[in-house]
């Protein structure tokens, strides 16, 4: 990996502009405090069975031209939510989740979208909210809902997850994200009564997650390995400074995540004076990482549903790669997926150099099944 103070030292030899900070460990403790913490929002959707107007969608689609899009009209799958425009999740997210939409990138699977705060990923039959700081995606909830029912004829609401682990600062968040018990209040506004947990340690790094356990079994093979990092060494999050790379690629070039998924395409995105989101897609699997490298929250989470046996190696990747203090991870599965139990996905034995702080295992009525996994450096106190 390439030194970032040094590479702090050139950049500062070949800029004329005066620099406020000595170094690069400077910046990362002057910034200020920024909620990593993402707030996980996944719904799956399906159309109404005999729904005449999905029966008849392309001829509608022809109809309403104004509501299909060029990047969307040679789809050959119907419903979709990828109808909904960029410029119309745009308008929804800046409205009801106060974030807005960067970037995006699109195969014939999926549109992958950089957020201000992190990820929206769309798939034809669901879409994968992901947003941090003080957004609010519960609210967005509804609008996307009324959309899906209206322009993609998609009415029935399969399946929902809404996760998160607990917030650095609870208190700086607004409704309905003050507290989990506000969440889950909120969801069951609109799903009805479902199943709310609490994994983890109370008293130490909790993890939330509601679902509507609807008994439905999910056919389609599916699987989440989400993997969120605390107390990073700023010698590595210096590699996540603007003035130290320049270019969103240069700071992935050094740390070397791109090699972990070689053949996906990538969008990336280097926030100024720091931090940096990464969408990644192939066929109808996708990553997103994103980093918030200040020292006193610093944070960095990866996401993915790229099918493996055992997920081992690509943790052992990440943790060796950013040598953060804890790490709080979860695997998702479905019985259809090629790991089938959650359990077995990761071997935390083999990662040397850190304890297992906690394991927990959930199985549910829909065919899912997740493991909690909380790891350690044995000088970190939770
Ligand atoms: C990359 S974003 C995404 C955060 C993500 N949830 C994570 O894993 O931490 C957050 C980082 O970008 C920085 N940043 C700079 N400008 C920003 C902006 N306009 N919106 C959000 N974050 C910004 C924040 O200070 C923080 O370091």
């Amino acid at each position: 990996m390439v030194d970032p103070i040094a590479s702090y030292s050139q950049f500062k030899k070949r800029s004329d502009s005066p620099k406020i900070y000595q170094d690069a460990r400077d910046i990362l403790n002057h910034v200020g405090f920024f909620e990593g913490t993402e707030k996980l929002l996944e719904v799956w959707l399906e159309s109404e069975p005999d729904d005449p107007l999905v029966e008849n969608i392309e001829e509608n689609i022809h109809v309403d031209n104004e509501a299909v899009t060029s990047k969307s009209a040679d789809r050959s799958i119907w419903p979709s939510l990828r109808l909904i425009s960029e410029e119309e999740w745009n308008h929804i997210l800046k409205h009801y989740a106060k974030c807005t939409v960067l970037s995006v990138i699109s195969n014939d699977k999926i549109d992958a979208y950089i957020l201000s705060e992190s990820s929206l990923i769309v798939f034809d039959n669901k879409f994968i909210l992901k947003t941090c700081g003080t957004t609010t995606p519960l609210a967005a909830l509804q609008p996307i809902l009324t959309f899906a029912r209206e322009r993609c004829k998609l009415s029935v609401v399969k399946d929902v997850f809404y996760s998160r682990r607990g917030y650095t600062d609870p208190f700086a968040q607004v409704s309905p994200h003050r507290s989990f018990d506000e969440e889950v209040k909120y969801l069951s506004g609109l799903f009805g009564s479902a199943s709310a947990y609490i994994l983890g340690r109370l008293n130490g790094d909790p993890w939330y997650l509601y679902t509507v356990d609807n008994y439905v079994k999910n056919q389609q093979a599916d699987q989440t390995l989400e993997i969120l990092m605390t107390s990073l060494p700023s010698e590595i999050m210096s590699h996540f400074i603007l003035a130290v790379h320049g270019t969103a690629e240069e700071m992935c070039e050094a740390v070397g995540i791109k090699s972990l998924f070689p053949t996906f395409i990538f969008d990336l995105k280097a926030f100024d004076p720091c931090g940096f989101s990464l969408n990644g897609i192939k066929g109808q699997f996708y990553v997103n990482c994103h980093v918030t490298p200040q020292t006193e929250c610093s944070y960095l989470s990866l996401e993915t549903n790229w099918p493996e046996k055992d997920y081992t190696e690509i943790v052992k990747k990440l943790v060796t790669t950013f040598n953060p203090g804890n790490v709080l991870l979860t695997l998702f599965v479905n019985q259809s997926s090629i790991c089938p139990n959650s359990i077995l996905g990761v071997k935390e034995d083999d990662i040397l150099g850190y304890k297992r702080v906690d394991k927990q295992y959930c199985e549910f009525s829909n065919s899912y099944n997740v493991t909690l996994l909380t790891i350690t450096k044995p000088s970190f106190k939770l």
